[in-house]
């Protein structure tokens, strides 16, 4: 079994046994959902650097990255730095994140937040509404067509914004529809972990100009964004290259100067 499966075979039992002990109503009932949400697709559009920075303490492709900070002070650091939004993982085995790191992000900050998931039932996204976040993510991999259709149907009519990504053009032959706001494309092979930015560079001929164009993972300097915006990009998720530092908000605040100087 590749590492998506396990992945994937782990969160159905986590949201089975989250069903039984929080129901819906329950969740529905969170002050957040009556929070209107703010639209990374709107920020992107209008920002000149596209940065979505990543709260990340671990991953399957590199384990430790950075346990010691605290995810509010990554958010100020973020914002601080202008970053247009900021992606926070909530998986807890595989990243090291928790639905706790959603709500303190939320409390520090007020730029959009990317609730980052592997997103397999609506109950995650109700979830995501009432911790706060403004968008969610779908991975196309890890989805059918129906499923995409009917989990983007359900963010938007929460307000939520969503970012599909896939990493291949059958993935995204399968996905385009109205109710997606971003496309991103993933750098990164979830299965092999092998990062190739040519990936986006491919693709993004293929994807309509109706979407915002975002390119994820394994993104580490100002060259690689300049070189994405000629393919059409306005958002670049970066997760790794700022939270393997000391002050994440700071190395944000350096790359986003030197993108926009
Ligand atoms: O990052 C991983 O190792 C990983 C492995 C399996 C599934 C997903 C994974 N990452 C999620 C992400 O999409 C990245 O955290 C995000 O794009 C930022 O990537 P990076 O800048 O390379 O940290």
């Amino acid at each position: 079994m590749n590492i998506l499966d396990k992945i994937v075979a782990d969160k159905r039992k986590e949201v089975d046994l989250k069903k039984s002990l929080i129901t819906l109503p329950q969740l529905e009932a969170s002050v957040m959902m009556e929070r209107t949400s703010i639209s990374l697709a709107e920020v992107l559009r209008k920002s000149n650097s596209g940065i979505i920075a990543e709260h990340k303490r671990r991953s399957p492709s590199k384990s430790v990255i950075n346990q010691s900070l605290s995810v509010q002070d990554v958010a100020k650091g973020y914002t601080d730095a202008s970053a247009s939004g900021m992606s926070v993982l909530t998986d807890g085995k595989y990243f090291g994140g928790s639905l706790d790191d959603l709500v303190l992000a939320r409390a520090s900050t007020n730029i959009p937040i990317l609730r980052k998931e592997f997103i397999i039932d609506e109950y995650q996204i109700v979830e995501a509404k009432a911790y706060g976040a403004d968008v969610i993510l779908l991975i196309a991999a890890i989805l059918s067509r129906e499923e995409i259709k009917k989990f983007s149907e359900l963010a938007k009519s929460l307000g939520l914004d969503v970012l599909l990504e896939v990493h291949n053009e059958e993935e995204l032959e399968k996905s385009i529809m109205p109710s997606l706001d971003m496309l991103g494309v993933n750098n990164r092979n979830l299965k092999s972990f092998e990062v190739d930015l040519d990936i986006s560079k491919t693709l993004s001929k293929k994807i309509p100009d109706d979407f915002v164009k975002v390119s994820e993972s394994g993104i580490s300097s100002v060259e690689a964004i300049r070189e994405l915006k000629e393919f059409d990009y306005q958002g670049f998720l970066i997760g790794e290259n700022f939270m393997k530092t000391n002050e994440p908000g700071e190395s944000a605040k350096r790359f986003i100067d030197k993108i926009i100087a």
